[in-house]
């Protein structure tokens, strides 16, 4: 029976070749599941179908139009009109919703010029559109479309397995709500990713006290751009981190960390060498002169902005990164970031996240949060996750900031975690956080991180 992904848990996802696999070993048992791929569809679209007009089935030449035939079978059988695309005409008037039949997971090029025009027509006929498997023209590895565009659709029944392309990059402007039928079908494979949901990582005993809840230590601000080094503070102070301390850089000493923040406190690398640090946001070049110290001492360390830009440009700034111990470093690169770390442009980037992330891991020996639509957090010899809370109110100034500055405030609580099990909690939170309709700045989006956890 379909039913709408649920966001409290994680999930595993897997990609098309363990997907093919599994298909594979359950055609040989159940030859018929096409049968009952198309009854899920049927059945959603029936309760989608707003009760009287036609659903259109645009169906295609593959295994995904062949669900959609059974689909459109099934729904007349319930009396509903059903407009079967390529056998009969294009309906010339609006249906009352599309089912999108038209590729599924065996899209293997840039769609052909006759299904590009019936993609076309399907977005543009105005009807919701119910998309089946994968909206067709997205790959399920990538989320990526294969050509100039791909199906957006309303809604999207996923049949069997989650495909990472539903979560990431432009998976999820493309998905709409995710539906998952597992078709009965045990997922004996293992998963290629991860899908996260909550994870808790801090425990607050009755005897606590500001000292067992750790250190953090922020570096950067250098001046104009101490708001972000600010944020990246108040978000670690927000998260429960026991002392947060701020290295200003540049910055005369009677400057005060933070005049709206009281709690947060100037401080410097000499006294604090078990703090984590949380270096780089709104550093400037700077940064690049401090890092090798910072790299060397602190035992734990989250790496943002300007710290990122210093080290793609520094071989030897990579060398001592590599240097570390394994699980002790998390960098967090937006795409622009990604593509400077790794010497090529951010649309090579974007067109295989997670395979991007892997990469930089490798290269760097450290935990990876690809930051944009669907984060991807990657760690050398580790299942890699895929992030699915978050929105589009935090693509604003400062969400990074706070991001970092959150990481850091958890791992200063969970001195024993990797940073890719931080990495992920984290990053859930911060999506959590930050759904909301219109835009969030990032002050509020702290206030909105400290009132949820
Ligand atoms: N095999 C089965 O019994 C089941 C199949 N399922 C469905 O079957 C789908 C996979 O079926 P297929 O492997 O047949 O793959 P698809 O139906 O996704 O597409 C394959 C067909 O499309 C053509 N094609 C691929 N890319 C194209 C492009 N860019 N432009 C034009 N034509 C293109 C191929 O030549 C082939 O004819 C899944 O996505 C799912 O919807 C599921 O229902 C589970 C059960």
């Amino acid at each position: 029976m379909p039913h709408l992904l649920a966001a409290d848990r994680c999930w595993p996802l897997h990609d098309l070749a363990a997907t093919r696999r599994l298909e594979a070993r359950a055609l040989a048992q159940r030859p018929d599941l096409m049968q009952d791929a198309g009854l899920a569809v049927a059945k959603l679209a029936l309760a989608l179908w707003p009760g009287s007009g036609p659903v259109w089935v645009a169906c295609g030449p593959g295994n995904n139009g062949g669900d959609g035939r059974v689909a459109a079978r099934l729904l007349r059988e319930h009396g509903v009109p059903v407009v079967l695309t390529p056998d009969e005409p294009v309906p010339a008037e609006r249906p009352a919703l599309v089912v999108d039949a038209l590729l599924g997971i065996g899209l293997n090029r840039a769609p052909s010029t006759a299904l590009a025009a019936t993609m076309a027509a399907v977005q543009a006929c105005g009807a919701p559109i119910l998309a089946v498997d994968l909206p067709s023209g997205l790959r399920a590895d990538t989320g990526q479309p294969a050509g100039a565009a791909a199906v957006r659709a309303d809604h999207t029944l996923t049949l069997l397995t989650l495909k990472p392309g539903l979560f990431t990059g432009e998976g999820r402007a493309h998905a709409g709500q995710i539906w998952f039928d597992d078709l009965g079908v045990a997922a004996d494979e293992p998963a290629s990713a991860d899908l996260l949901g909550p994870l808790e990582l801090r425990e607050r005993r009755a005897t606590a006290h500001k000292g067992s809840h750790g250190q953090v230590l922020v570096v950067g601000g250098a001046p104009g751009m101490q708001g972000a080094a600010r944020l990246a503070a108040r978000a670690a102070l927000a998260c429960g981190a026991g002392r947060v301390y701020l290295d200003l850089l540049g910055a005369p000493a009677s400057e005060p960390a933070d005049p709206q923040r009281p709690e947060l406190m100037r401080g410097r690398l000499g006294t604090l060498r078990e703090a984590v640090g949380v270096v780089g946001c709104g550093a400037g070049e700077a940064i690049a002169a401090a890092l090798p110290e910072l790299l060397a001492r602190l035992p734990r360390l989250v790496l943002d902005a300007d710290a990122l830009n210093a080290i793609a440009a520094d071989p030897a700034l990579q060398a001592l990164l590599r240097a570390r111990a394994a699980g002790t470093t998390l960098l967090t690169p937006h795409p622009l970031e990604a593509a400077r770390l790794l010497g090529r442009d951010t649309a090579a980037v974007q067109a295989d996240r997670l395979a991007a992330a892997a990469e930089m891991a490798a290269r760097l020996a450290c935990t990876v949060v690809l930051k944009g639509s669907g984060s991807v957090v990657a760690t050398p010899g580790q299942r890699p996750a895929v992030n699915p809370s978050g929105g589009p109110a935090l693509a604003t100034a400062g969400s990074g900031d706070v991001l970092a500055g959150w990481l850091g405030g958890l791992w200063a609580q969970a001195a024993t975690t990797g940073a890719h099990r931080v990495a992920c909690a984290g990053v859930f939170a911060h999506g959590r956080a930050g759904k909301a309709s219109g835009v969030l700045r990032a002050a509020d989006l702290v206030e909105r991180l400290a009132t949820q956890a």
